[in-house]
């Protein structure tokens, strides 16, 4: 299913049957019709209304995600991802009503769904195109971090003609390379010396605890990441960065508090396992203990959702890509 993402003080939601009037009224318009490729121009009623119905279709099939681009409950444009077969890659494409043009609107809903393609739906790359003439578009595409591959041509309904296309990429390992904030380390500050040759930056490692918290049934809890967060929508395990002056301990007992009003206080902390994987910019150093008493009821805290999940089960959980290694050892431990 489509779900609702936030983007800054846009909401990305599916669309409604209710939005045919907004949608024939916006996309009614020659200036947005004659970038986009499939519509006709007059643009009927009844296409706005087909076309909605087919995106529900494709939301319930997982083969393409369409969301309306809306703020403050007003729709302002649409914006989707279409899947290939074999789900391994997405193709993106958006409107926005020409009253809301130059407020970077676009790269924003587009960066939030750029984001959740390749991230939660774990896209090995979104690609692109745009009229040769939509120097809008190339814009938006390039500060989203797509790259041009090539040209190509396409039938444009509107203007009843073929007209050349710039082909865009942008392959995920590029996506987090780049994208993944830089965040707080436990090195010193560096020294106020300026070097005369410049070195390539040291990796920077950020030490981050976790814990697998185990109930009666052997399920494990995991916590989705919520919106407004780096890699939001991931599956994670909780946890966070330990602090300065902290033992990871320490840090563990503070973020099961805070995260899940939980209390591990004189509780076991069996250090199962460690990550240690590159996570773009930093190196995360993450060491997971298995925790199986506590005091007190699991509840989200800071907007996450919860789930109790069976080891067999943790692999349909989208999670970021240092955790994954930690899957086959849980399952082992609790097989
Ligand atoms: N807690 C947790 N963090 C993980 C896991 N896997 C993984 O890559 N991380 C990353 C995500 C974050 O970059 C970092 C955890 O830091 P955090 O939870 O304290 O930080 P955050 O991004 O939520 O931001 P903030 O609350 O500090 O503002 O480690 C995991 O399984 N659990």
């Amino acid at each position: 299913m489509t779900p609702e993402l936030k983007a800054g003080r846009l909401v990305l939601r599916s669309l409604q049957p209710g939005d045919a009037p907004a949608i024939h009224r916006l996309i009614n318009d020659w200036s947005v019709v004659r970038m986009l490729s499939r519509l006709p121009f007059p643009y009927p009623r009844e296409l706005a209304e087909q076309w909605i119905d087919s995106t529900r279709r494709d939301s319930a099939q997982g083969s393409a995600h369409h969301f309306a681009i809306t703020r403050d409950g007003a729709l302002l444009g649409a914006i989707a991802l279409v899947l290939s077969d074999d789900r391994r890659s997405g193709s993106l494409g958006y409107w926005l009503a020409p009253t809301e043009w130059g407020q970077g609107l676009t790269t924003q809903a587009g960066q939030r769904v750029v984001e959740w393609g390749l991230t939660v739906l774990r896209l090995e790359k979104i690609t692109a195109d745009a009229a040769q003439d939509n120097v809008a578009s190339a814009a938006v595409l390039g500060k989203l971090g797509f790259v041009k591959t090539g040209t190509s041509s396409r039938r444009f309904v509107s203007r009843g003609q073929d007209c050349p296309i710039d082909l865009f990429e942008l392959p995920r390992a590029t996506f987090l390379a780049k994208t993944q904030e830089p965040v707080e380390v436990s090195a010193p500050p560096p020294a106020e010396v300026t070097p005369v040759v410049a070195e390539p930056p040291k990796p920077r490692t950020l030490l981050v605890v976790a814990a697998a918290l185990l109930d009666a049934k052997g399920r494990i809890l995991l916590a989705k990441r919520p919106e407004g967060k780096r890699l939001a929508g991931l599956w994670e395990f909780p946890g966070g960065k330990v602090e300065r002056d902290e033992t990871p301990e320490q840090a563990l007992i503070r973020e099961m508090r805070e995260e899940l009003g939980l209390d591990l206080t004189g509780a076991c902390l069996a250090p199962f396992t460690f990550v240690s994987e590159n996570a773009g910019p930093f190196h995360l150093l993450m060491p997971l203990y298995v925790v199986r008493r506590w005091r007190g009821v699991p509840t989200p805290r800071e907007g996450q959702t919860l789930e109790w999940v069976a080891a067999a089960d943790l692999g349909r959980y989208a999670m970021p890509d240092p955790d994954l290694p930690l899957i086959p050892l849980l399952q082992e431990l609790l097989g």
